[in-house]
């Protein structure tokens, strides 16, 4: 049995990727975040995220999750948004439950480095 990423493969990630941005920019909430970013950027790191996340050869090569949304002010509404539109845009590309389960469980384990903590808090 091959990996999530054999399973899908770079292509369908990709698609996932662009599809998921268009979501995202179509919410009037998430969009004010991304004014000024380099888009196509911010997708070639997001689709080597993902594919090394289900277990694809590609090295992520961004900037660590902690450090990209610093001072961004992300709130734990805006990253359940995020997130549920990831798992969305995965599902409409024909992604499998166990792997989307892989992701929704990645996405808890890197919550705590992108919601932004409150004052004073440690970390
Ligand atoms: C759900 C989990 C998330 C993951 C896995 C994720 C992943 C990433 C990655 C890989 C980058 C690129 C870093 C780089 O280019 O070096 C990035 C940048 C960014 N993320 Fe996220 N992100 C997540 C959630 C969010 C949320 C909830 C928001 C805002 C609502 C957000 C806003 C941004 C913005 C605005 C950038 C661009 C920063 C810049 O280039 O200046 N992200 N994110």
């Amino acid at each position: 049995m091959g990996s999530y990423y054999e399973q899908v493969g770079a292509a369908t990630v990709r698609e996932v990727v662009d599809r998921f941005y268009v979501a995202v920019l179509a919410d009037p909430e998430l969009q004010p975040y991304f004014t000024d970013v380099d888009l196509p950027r911010l997708k070639r790191h997001m689709v080597m995220l993902l594919c090394s996340v289900l277990g694809g050869p590609e090295v992520y090569e961004g900037a660590d999750l902690a450090d990209a949304h610093r001072d961004m002010g992300v709130t734990g509404a805006h990253y359940e948004k995020v997130g549920s539109l990831l798992v969305a845009a995965l599902r409409e590309q024909g992604a499998g439950e166990d792997l989307v389960e892989h992701v929704v469980t990645v996405l808890g384990q890197v919550r705590g480095s992108i919601v932004a903590q409150p004052a004073g808090a440690a970390g």
